[in-house]
């Protein structure tokens, strides 16, 4: 697996990275989701330079332009419901895109909130058989949810490509997708990789709660 860190490179999503974690500017939720949005668009811009392309005649008014198309049959995926946002990034620029969805949470063995797994209740997905599948999940913690909604996934069947992104992962969740799909040719996308996580398996520095971050808290 091959791993794509943007923190590295001198590009626009560090910009919107730094307002996603900055403490003042997240208060404002919808800039929150935009931000997440706009890292999604520029991501799918990215990955749309790896897909299979021919030439296609486009008739004009005037003419034929031959122009360079992919052939990629996409499906973007996502994990509720922080992802919601990231993934509309990526709609936004792969608009013929099919969808598919997966819910998971984790669950607490105590009231200190010390995980013991993700469970996934809902699926709802498109056959996958062969297709370009991109999973947006923002917060790679453990790795544990992109695991289990990518396997999730693929019981509706296999994808061609896979394209796992994230805005903010883990050193230590990238190092588990890295071992686990050792032997894949899949690509993780990262906004950038922070060093730790905590007690709570919270991204540190990372930015918070994504999803109370773009839809409020939750009981
Ligand atoms: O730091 C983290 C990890 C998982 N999910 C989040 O919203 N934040």
């Amino acid at each position: 697996m091959k791993v794509i860190n943007f923190a590295e490179q001198q590009t626009v999503v560090n910009r919107y990275m730094s307002e996603l974690r900055d403490v003042c500017i997240q208060k404002d939720r919808a800039r929150f989701r935009r931000n997440l949005e706009r890292i999604g668009e520029v991501m799918a811009y990215e990955i749309s330079k790896t897909l299979d392309y021919s030439v296609k005649d486009i008739q004009t008014p005037l003419g034929t332009a031959p122009t360079l198309l992919y052939n990629d049959p996409i499906v973007l995926g996502t994990i509720f419901r922080a992802g919601l946002p990231f993934h509309q990034g990526f709609l936004n620029v792969f608009e013929e895109a099919d969808n598919a969805f997966v819910s998971a949470y984790r669950f607490y063995k105590d009231k200190e909130c010390h995980e013991v797994g993700i469970h996934i209740e809902y699926l709802a997905t498109p056959d996958l058989n062969g297709k370009t599948l991109i999973i947006a999940d923002p917060m790679l913690a453990t790795g544990g949810s992109m695991e289990l909604g990518l396997k999730a996934f693929e019981t509706k069947g296999i994808p061609g490509k896979v394209h796992l992104c994230s805005a903010i992962a883990s050193r230590k969740g990238v190092d588990y997708l890295t071992e686990t799909f050792k032997d894949t040719d899949y690509t993780l996308w990262c906004g950038a990789i922070d060093p730790e996580l905590n007690d709570h398996m919270y991204i540190v520095p990372g930015l918070g709660d994504a999803g109370d971050l773009a839809y409020g808290g939750k009981l």
